[in-house]
């Protein structure tokens, strides 16, 4: 099975400061290890809310490390220190506004508050960037979803197919991928032993 590098980002000038304990990346680290089947390597980074910071760590993640996905999480309000949005477009190559909107779909049915998020996504070479509200409980809220409203992991394996990176298989239990039939790899089937 394909290994997977992921950029994890918590945006928060409080919590890169030592104010409070950071809780974003754990959450994500610990979603994304239950959704997905192949081996992760994780490169974290807990930064202020500065959109220069914040572009240079989402630059370096792609273009350096390699992470062929990248999320952050925080700075998505329309506070004035909230800049994450921007900060991803600054990198961006193509947009996928599609995310966000979704994001903001299911997080209606959590908060009222979700249209606040002002939350992208898109596409550097060959790496797929994602941005998530702050509240730590809104990561595996947007990336799980509900029963009947599909969180926007869904869409992530197809996605990165598509720019040509490693074939994500996500546990179904946590996170159902769509992929259409034409895209999907038939699951391996243990070889018999020889004689
Ligand atoms: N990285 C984080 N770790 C733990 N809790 C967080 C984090 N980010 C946000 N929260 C929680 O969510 C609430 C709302 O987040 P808010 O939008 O104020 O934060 P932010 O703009 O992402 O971060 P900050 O204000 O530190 O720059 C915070 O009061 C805090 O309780
Ligand atoms: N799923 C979910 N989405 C959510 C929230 C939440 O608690 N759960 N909080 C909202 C609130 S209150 C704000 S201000 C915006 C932006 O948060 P951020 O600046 O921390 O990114 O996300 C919104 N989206």
């Amino acid at each position: 099975m394909d290994g997977v590098r992921i950029g994890i980002v918590s945006c928060s000038d409080r919590a890169s400061s030592g104010v409070y304990e950071d809780k974003g990346l754990p959450a994500l680290q610990e979603w994304l290890s239950r959704a997905l089947r192949n081996p992760i390597e994780f490169e974290p980074r807990l930064i202020p809310d500065e959109r220069a910071t914040i572009a240079a760590t989402l630059r370096e993640l792609v273009d350096e490390a390699g992470c062929d996905l990248v999320l952050t999480t925080g700075g998505t309000g329309p506070a004035p220190r909230d800049v994450t949005p921007e900060a991803t477009r600054d990198v961006l190559e193509r947009e996928l506004p599609g995310f966000g909107e979704q994001m903001r779909q299911i997080s209606l049915r959590f908060v009222p508050t979700a249209i606040l998020s002002r939350q992208t996504a898109g596409v550097r070479g060959r790496s797929l960037i994602l941005n998530l509200p702050g509240q730590p409980k809104a990561i595996a809220e947007t990336l799980g979803g509900l029963p009947e409203v599909p969180g926007i992991f869904a869409a992530v394996p197809y996605c990165i197919d598509l720019i040509g990176g490693p074939y994500l298989e996500t546990d179904e239990s946590v996170c159902k991928a769509f992929r259409p039939k034409s895209a999907q790899k038939p699951a391996l089937t243990p070889t018999s032993p020889a004689g």
